[in-house]
């Protein structure tokens, strides 16, 4: 549905001031997709999601959405063509002086293609969808900002669009109202086959959402893959050190000062990192692995969460044995679960025994 290649944006080129803010940035996402974007401040997030819709215009590189070519077209075709993309934001730009329905009618007014029936029908349906129906004759500053937000959802679509950017669109809400909004455009997404685009500094957003996400770093696209796999086998740094607020891993506090050596030396004990996936999460694997290779095992840390509603758990444990039965374990514990990282090996007398 959105493709761009090699895009390359580059402000006040030429001169002093002179910022490269993407470089031969390339991407496919696919229809119905929910896509986000992710990154340190200015990384090149907001260029490139005003890029998709040439609110920026690329200084080299193609846009291409359902098909088009956007970097191709004459201003007025670009103007026909930029009706399939709608777009909300952080400050969710109401017209303070019209009232809810009349800011969702705003843009079909000015499009001019539908008379005043036609539009009051849709501005009922699209507030219908966001769940608004009952505040249409309401002013923004008798909103709250979930319901700001909502209004500015179904003025992105009056027009009907395939493509729905957010920009930073849960940023000023706490997290319940988050929640809603997000629950909102993976319901729109399912009934208007929306093709989202989020691009958001709140991980939380795209554990909850996104099917698959983009780091970007300095303006290049450092990693990319489901969200699944960037939240539990992050590769790069930044990546780690992104998804690090929404899925704590590694050494749990307990052992914060505890030496840990990287082998195994007689009389240690295994520190490992469990992680389970899907309806595996809630399995007895511990109590099975411990009985299986007789080892002792105590749980130091451990949390129960989800991405895009899969069941996702992180388990810090001890492993107490001679060499090999803490070897055997770690391979049992392996046919069980998602992955098994050995943190090191530490010396601590042994906490609970499981
Ligand atoms: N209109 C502009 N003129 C000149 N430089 C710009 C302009 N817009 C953005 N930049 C620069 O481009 C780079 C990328 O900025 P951008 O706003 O895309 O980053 P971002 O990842 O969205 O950051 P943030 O999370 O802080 O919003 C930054 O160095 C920024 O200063």
């Amino acid at each position: 549905m959105i493709k761009l290649t090699h895009i390359e944006k580059i402000y006040a080129k030429g001169t002093k001031r002179e910022v490269k803010a993407l470089k031969d940035v390339s991407l496919t996402i696919e229809e119905g997709e929910i896509f986000g974007v992710i990154g340190l401040s200015g990384a090149g997030k907001s260029t490139l999601i005003r890029n998709i819709n040439l609110l920026e215009r690329p200084t080299s590189g193609t846009v291409e959405v359902d098909g088009k070519d956007l970097t191709a077209m004459k201003q007025v075709q670009l103007r026909v063509e930029r009706r399939k993309i709608g777009m909300i934001f952080q400050s969710f730009n109401l017209l303070s002086s019209l009232t809810v329905a009349k800011n969702v009618a705003f843009p079909l007014e000015l499009e001019g293609r539908l008379d005043k029936e036609a539009i009051n029908k849709r501005v009922a349906h699209l507030l219908e969808l966001v769940g608004l129906s009952d505040k249409a004759d309401m002013y923004p500053a008798q909103l709250s900002g979930g319901q700001k937000q909502r209004v500015g959802i179904a003025r992105a679509l009056a027009a009907e669009p395939k493509v729905l950017l957010c920009d930073e669109a849960t940023s000023a809400l706490d997290p319940k109202t988050t929640s809603s909004i997000l629950e909102l455009l993976l319901d729109l997404r399912d009934k208007l086959k929306l093709t989202i685009v989020i691009i958001t500094h709140q991980m939380e957003v795209i554990k909850e959402c996104c099917d698959r996400v983009a780091v970007l770093d300095g303006g290049v696209i450092a990693e990319m893959g489901s969200t699944l796999d960037i939240f539990t086998e992050p590769k790069e740094e930044l990546t780690k050190r992104l998804v690090s607020s929404a899925v704590r891993r590694g050494m749990p506090e307990l052992l914060r000062h505890t030496q840990i050596v990287p082998n195994y030396e007689n009389g240690y004990k295994a520190v490992v990192e469990i992680l389970f996936l899907g309806p595996k999460a809630d399995s007895p694997v511990i109590a099975d692995v411990s009985k299986c290779c007789n080892a002792k095992i105590s749980i130091l840390a451990g949390s129960i969460d989800h991405i895009r509603k899969v069941p996702f758990g992180l388990l810090v444990v001890e492993i107490d044995g001679d060499e090999e039965t803490i070897h055997i374990a770690i391979e049992e514990l392996k046919k069980r679960v998602h992955k098994v990282e050995v943190l090191g090996y530490d010396r601590r007398k042994q906490l609970a025994e499981y």
